[in-house]
């Protein structure tokens, strides 16, 4: 918690031992100058469910201090500073209301379009208005945009950040642009994207971010496939029949209509998140965790993906999906898709990689099944309980365990399943497990890249220059 004037922010290069006590590897840059962090599409539904709590958890924790961090606020609709953060409130949970007021006097909102000049002027003035600090010195100002909108809008607003909004910082200052997944609609609009982004922006100023790296068990998955010896000669097509990586919500588009139906579920979910959690659970071992090594990797196991038979392909849409008024009545887009990746390797030969993400369903949750083979020659008569099953469950209440067949405690040779079971909220309930976008505005903000990431890295995506994974 922050507070005190003896907690200093490791956003400033000085270490809080609190805060950092969970961060251990994550080393800071010795920056000190004003940080502000602008989120664009603040009105939207990424802005209040993940942005503004990600940025909360942070004030909480004292990585990010009054007087030090300007939070600020861009979107169309017409709001007032006050507007805005009685909109994000509701979002903001576990703390004192005198804490919240103090987060929340850090926002302002700027109103403004994306495609012109005037709005962005005005932010530019708004912030710089408020680039004081105690620590800042003329050339340190930091800046870092944060797109919470939908691609279509990222070429014509980096382009106005380009003209208006840059950091007038020459010393130890910068300007960093965070954007969101979907990166583009195919591979055309990507590398279209790509190129626009990189005509305003130098790689090194540009993230792009997949929330889902940021999640602790995807953190982990490198750790357990590659760190346990258990797990080395069991994981391939000799001793696994199939992999199930699946994404289900309760909620439909929520009012995100006019952002989702451009996209669907395929481009929304499976493209990115699950794509990302399949490159980490089928690629081989990195030569080592940095970034490149990491994307070669997850690069080599995609390349070995055959092309997707469309016999394999399950979409549907859920009934009342038109029933939003920001979708068009005539829309066909999916938001249920099941798709099979079969990758065409040694290891992976013959097993199926069932990829399956849906809005509007009976419950929420992430997970990976990884199923094993039946034992060869069952002298149990077991099967019909249950095969052997690594499960690893990404969301609600973190967890990973093995579904096992055990023998019935009692006198009679029974058998029965049962399940090793690692519980996050049991065995580990003195930690806060972090969201994952406290993780990436982390790495973001620490300029976080091969040679001072902490694990695997949560910025997803290579150039199409193949120059950065960061
Ligand atoms: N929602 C989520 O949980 C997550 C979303 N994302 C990504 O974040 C990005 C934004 O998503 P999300 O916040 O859900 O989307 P929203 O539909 O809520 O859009 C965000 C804001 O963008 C503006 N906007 C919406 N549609 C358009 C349009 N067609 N043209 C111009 N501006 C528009 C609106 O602001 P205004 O009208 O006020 O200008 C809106 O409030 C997407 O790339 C999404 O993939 C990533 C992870 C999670
Ligand atoms: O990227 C997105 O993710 C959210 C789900 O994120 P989670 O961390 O809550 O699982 C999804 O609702 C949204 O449609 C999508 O754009």
């Amino acid at each position: 918690m922050s507070g005190g004037s003896d907690v200093s922010s490791p956003l400033s290069g000085r270490i809080s031992t609190s805060s950092l006590s969970d961060l251990k590897d994550l080393e800071f840059s010795s920056e000190s100058g004003c940080l502000s962090i602008v989120v664009l599409g603040a009105s939207g539904d990424l802005a209040k469910k993940k942005t503004f709590p990600a940025l909360f958890n942070l004030f909480q924790q004292g990585f990010i201090q009054s007087g030090e961090v300007h939070i600020f606020g861009y979107a169309r609709s017409d709001m007032s500073d006050e507007g805005l953060r009685e909109r994000i409130r509701g979002y903001l949970k576990g703390a004192s209301d005198e804490h919240l007021s103090q987060f929340l006097q850090l926002i302002k909102y700027v109103s403004g379009s994306y495609d012109n000049g005037a709005g962005f002027e005005l932010l530019n003035k708004t912030i710089s208005e408020n680039e004081t600090s105690e620590n800042n010195q003329p050339g340190n100002s930091r800046r870092l945009f944060y797109l919470a909108l939908p691609p279509s809008v990222y070429p014509s607003v980096c382009k106005m950040i380009r003209s208006c909004c840059m950091t007038p910082s020459s010393h130890t200052g910068w300007t960093r642009v965070i954007v969101e997944k979907p990166f583009g609609k195919d591979l055309d609009s990507a590398e279209e994207l790509s190129a626009q982004l990189g005509e305003l922006f130098d790689e090194e100023q540009l993230y792009r971010i997949d929330h889902y790296l940021g999640k602790e068990l995807v953190q982990n998955l490198l750790v357990l496939r590659f760190a346990n010896r258990f797990f080395l000669p069991l994981w391939n097509r000799d001793n696994i029949d199939n992999v199930q990586i699946v994404f289900r919500e309760d909620f439909g588009t929520d009012g995100r209509g006019g952002y989702f139906d451009q996209y669907g579920i395929i481009r929304d979910i499976i493209q990115n998140h699950l794509l990302q959690v399949f490159c980490l659970v089928a690629m081989e071992k990195p030569v080592s965790l940095s970034p490149e090594h990491i994307r070669d990797e997850k690069v080599k196991v995609l390349q070995s993906v055959s092309c997707i038979n469309h016999d394999e392909v399950v979409l549907g849409q859920y009934d009342g999906y038109k029933d939003d008024p920001t979708v068009p009545n005539e829309s066909n887009t999916p938001t249920f898709a099941s798709v099979v990746l079969r990758v065409h390797n040694e290891r992976w030969d013959g097993v199926p990689f069932v990829l399956k993400a849906g809005k509007a369903l009976s419950s929420k949750k992430a997970e990976i099944r990884v199923q094993f083979k039946d034992a060869p020659g069952d002298i149990f008569r077991c099967k019909k309980q249950g095969r052997n099953e690594f499960v690893i469950r990404l969301q609600p209440s973190e967890a990973m365990y093995m579904k096992l067949t055990v023998k019935k405690p009692g006198l009679e040779m029974a058998t029965e399943q049962s399940e090793l079971d690692l519980s996050y909220g049991l065995r580990y309930q003195d930690v806060k497990i972090p969201e994952a976008y406290e993780r990436l505005i982390l790495d973001t903000i620490s300029g976080c890249r091969q040679d001072r990431t902490s694990a695997t890295s949560t910025v997803a995506y290579a150039s199409p220059r193949g120059q950065h994974m960061r």
